[in-house]
């Protein structure tokens, strides 16, 4: 239980009507979770406005609601707090309900398109094996210094962010690092919070469909650098023509890290295998198990991290060399018999996949082929449906085209979208196969001798939404599955 008064520091006020020296019970913004002494927070929403169902919340027992207009009725015995930005309010309230947990311990936030959960998942590992507490906050799910919690988002509610950093607080740990999502930094989920660093891998084409345009996508990037405090660093991607930019106006302490820009943190690729990299950063040898280019920058990306939060050079690199892969981020299984190799990689944007299929293309030694089963979401950016349909098909020597989460659209219209941006020289490569597993099955039939197969889109998920349902799926085990017959 929270004194309403206390919940308020700091949040702006228009209007308040009614006593605010108050019990509340939880802060709750959807009023089907509303139970006796909560306060509602009405948000307008990208579906629905919040507002709609004030009255609802105040029947389910809220005894204090905030919102942006104030309805006509206003009901007896309720609190009503008037205030122009409603999710900038839910925010601060969710950090002073928990007594603002960011502040007491080392909290870095990792945003742009690819990489963020690679980074951060990395960083976890690199520090649990330095001997600290630690906390993640990632796409895959949240973990205390060891505890696994599920999670739905990249970048949860506010109040959802906040319950988790009191209990990592609690569990006394020292440092987490968390994925900062353009709609979190959009839906202000992390105003409030309080950073001690912040990073940025790169910015390519995704979302178009929530943020309209790239200018805004890449804007809206840019206000996590600019919420960060002076004594904290922001470490950006010179590589990427958005790593100066989103430096422009940040008060934080401004570093780079590049494979082809002089800057803070440098590394050149000295060999690109299947068993892993060998770098030279800032001129210290480093071998590390994850694959290809990309993985340099999220290499280099981790070291300088830990190199700004205080670490020895020397542990830090003998420490990543031991650091396993991220769960379903080109995560690899071959077979004893005829050496098929299945990769599942998370790629489900233009660039994570071009970057997925090059570094395969540039390990591959053998004559074998390189088969491809891809889908793109439903529900979410339709312009990236041929883009990924086009490269898959450039890049690989069959295509199987498939579903990954229709969510509430028709399977073969998403498919349909996709096959649009295939060029015609390419189409006699291409197969549709709409049910996922059967698009699985299908490549491991006409998988032969040394041949490798890139399942890509899902990654670590478990679950297939189709018709807004979603049931159990993973790629992981459905091909390790069909593996098994050339193990025998
Ligand atoms: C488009 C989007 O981002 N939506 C998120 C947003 O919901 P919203 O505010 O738009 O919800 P809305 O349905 O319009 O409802 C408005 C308000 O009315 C309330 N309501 C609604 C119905 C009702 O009966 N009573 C009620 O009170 C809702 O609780 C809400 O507060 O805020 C909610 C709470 O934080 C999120 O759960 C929800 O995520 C949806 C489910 C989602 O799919 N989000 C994805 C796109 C997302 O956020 N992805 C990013 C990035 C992914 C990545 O690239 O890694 C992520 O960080 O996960
Ligand atoms: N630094 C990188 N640059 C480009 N592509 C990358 C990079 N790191 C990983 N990828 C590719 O992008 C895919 C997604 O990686 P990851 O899950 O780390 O990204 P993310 O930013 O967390 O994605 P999301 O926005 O869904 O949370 C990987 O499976 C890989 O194909
Ligand atoms: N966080 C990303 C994940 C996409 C993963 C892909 N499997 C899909 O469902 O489209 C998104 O919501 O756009
Ligand atoms: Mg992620």
């Amino acid at each position: 239980m929270r004194n309403l008064k206390d919940l308020l520091y700091k949040v702006s006020l228009e209007l308040v009507i009614g006593p605010t020296d108050i019990d509340v019970e939880q802060v709750q913004f959807d009023s089907r979770a509303i139970r006796k002494g909560d306060v509602f927070i009405a948000l307008k929403g990208t579906a629905v406005d919040g507002h709609q169902f004030i009255e609802k919340a105040v029947a389910s027992g809220a005894v204090a609601v905030l919102l942006e207009d104030l309805p006509d009725y206003q009901a007896e015995h309720v609190t009503y707090i008037q205030v122009n930005k409603a999710h900038k309010a839910l925010a601060l309230i969710g950090a002073n309900y928990y007594d603002n947990p960011s502040k007491d311990l080392k909290l870095v936030g990792v945003t742009g398109t690819n990489g963020k959960t690679t980074t951060t998942s990395l960083l976890y590992q690199l520090f649990k094996k330095l001997g600290f507490k630690t906390g993640l906050i990632s796409t895959v799910e949240i973990l205390i210094d060891g505890k696994v919690i599920p999670t739905k988002h990249t970048t949860p509610d506010p109040v959802t962010i906040n319950s988790h950093l009191a209990a990592m607080r609690d569990a006394g740990v020292d440092y987490c690092f968390m994925e900062v999502s353009s709609h979190g930094i959009d839906q202000q989920r992390i105003t409030g919070l309080h950073f001690v660093g912040g990073m940025f891998t790169n910015l390519t084409h995704d979302h178009l469909d929530y943020h309209k345009t790239f200018a805004e996508y890449r804007d809206v990037k840019k206000r996590f650098f600019d919420m960060l405090p002076s004594e904290a660093f922001a470490l950006t991607n010179r590589d990427d023509k958005n790593g100066e930019f989103m430096l422009q106006n940040t008060k934080a302490r401004k570093l780079g890290y590049a494979l082809k820009t002089y800057t803070d943190y440098r590394a050149q690729i000295i060999e690109n295998q299947f068993g892993g990299l060998q770098l030279k950063v800032n001129n210290q040898e480093l071998w590390t198990k994850m694959i290809g280019e990309f993985n340099a920058y999220n290499v280099l990306a981790i070291y300088g991290c830990a190199i700004e939060l205080g670490l020895e050079s020397i542990e830090v690199l003998e420490a990543i060399s031991q650091l396993d892969g991220v769960s379903g981020r080109f995560q690899y299984f071959t077979t004893a018999a005829q050496h098929i190799t299945a990769i599942v990689d998370y790629a489900h944007t233009p660039d994570a996949l071009k970057n997925v299929l090059e570094t395969i293309n540039a390990i591959r030694t053998r004559n074998e082929k390189l088969i491809t089963v891809v889908g793109c979401g439903g529900d979410r950016d339709t312009s990236k449906r041929p883009v990924m349909a086009n490269i898959a098909a450039s890049l690989s020597d069959l295509i199987i085209f498939t579903s990954d989460n229709p969510r509430t659209e028709n399977p073969d219209a998403i498919l349909k979208d996709m096959e649009a941006g295939v060029e015609a020289i390419d189409f006699k490569k291409t197969l549709t196969v709409t049910d996922r597993k059967n698009a699985i099955k299908t490549a491991v039939q006409m998988a032969q001798q040394n041949d490798i197969i890139l399942i890509a889109g899902k990654g670590h998920e478990t679950y297939q939404e189709i018709n807004g349902v979603r049931s159990d799926f993973n790629d992981r085990l459905i091909v390790a599955d069909l593996l098994k017959q050339f193990n025998k």
